[in-house]
């Protein structure tokens, strides 16, 4: 297998730290001892990720992101939290770029891609999120979208980083909606976002990053879209918040 699959569960503004201890512990009696052809990733938030590093911290086939970080190191930033910061919670991963970052928060592409550079230097991995909206795609704006997304977004990366930074492609319309891109038009937009990384850093940086989709992914829905060659996982929200419901999709994803 060239890339291995990464099943990243976004929690997003839910699950604070007592619930948090109740999913940790609930997950990991369903994962101890078994072995996953793929990596697990669990995004908490902020105050929660103490109480699932105290967990999770040190189970080898679990890794913890976080939802954020800060392009700046220390300092006069409120409200903000560095990645160096992070790093005290055994969090490896770091969600930068999401769409209701850039649409909520105002994220520009010059502000992810200054956290992701950060990132990269803290040696965290960004998982760097993308997408289109329903209108962007009805315009047939979407090669456009996803080529400035990428362009900006990953400005300056190295080839050498880029082997640490995973690309989720969202379609901001299916996401929290219910309505899944269909598997099709998710292999369509992931192969193009692969030629875009071909053409920014080469074929073999391209075949080797992996690519996740995200927007609706649930348990039925998981393998269909996992046997797309381009597809290297799923970002998963709301199927996410129940633990059953991530393993689920873990294993219909990525079968053993
Ligand atoms: O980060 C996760 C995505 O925004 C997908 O969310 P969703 O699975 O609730 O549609």
């Amino acid at each position: 297998m060239i890339r291995k699959p990464i099943f990243a569960a976004n929690w997003k503004m839910n699950i604070g730290p007592s619930e948090t201890e109740d999913f940790a512990k609930s997950f990991l009696s369903k994962v101890q001892n078994r072995t996953f052809p793929a990596d697990i990733v669990i995004a908490p938030p902020f105050v929660s990720l103490a109480k699932a590093a105290e967990i999770l911290g040190n189970v080898s086939s679990i890794a913890l992101a976080a939802q954020n970080c800060s392009q700046y190191d220390s300092g006069a930033y409120t409200g903000e939290i560095s990645g160096m910061m992070l790093k005290e919670f055994f969090v490896h991963y770091v969600i930068l770029g999401h769409s209701e970052r850039r649409a909520i928060f105002g994220e520009t592409d010059e502000v992810i891609n200054a956290k992701v550079r950060k990132a990269r230097e803290l040696n965290l991995k960004p998982i760097f999120c993308i997408g289109e909206t329903l209108d962007e795609r009805k315009a047939g704006q979407l090669e456009k979208v996803l080529r400035t997304q990428v362009s900006q977004g990953l400005k300056g990366v190295t080839e050498r980083d880029l082997q640490d930074i995973v690309i989720a492609y969202e379609p901001v319309w299916a996401i929290g909606t219910g309505v899944t891109a269909t598997a099709e038009q998710a292999q369509e937009a992931h192969a193009f976002v692969r030629s875009l990384v071909a053409e920014q850093f080469g074929n073999d940086a391209a075949a080797k990053i992996r690519i996740q989709y995200g927007g609706s992914v649930k348990p039925g829905n998981a393998a269909e879209l996992m046997a797309c060659p381009d597809i290297d996982g799923a970002l998963i929200g709301g199927a996410s918040l129940e633990p059953q419901s991530f393993l689920d999709i873990i294993q219909n994803g990525a079968p053993a």
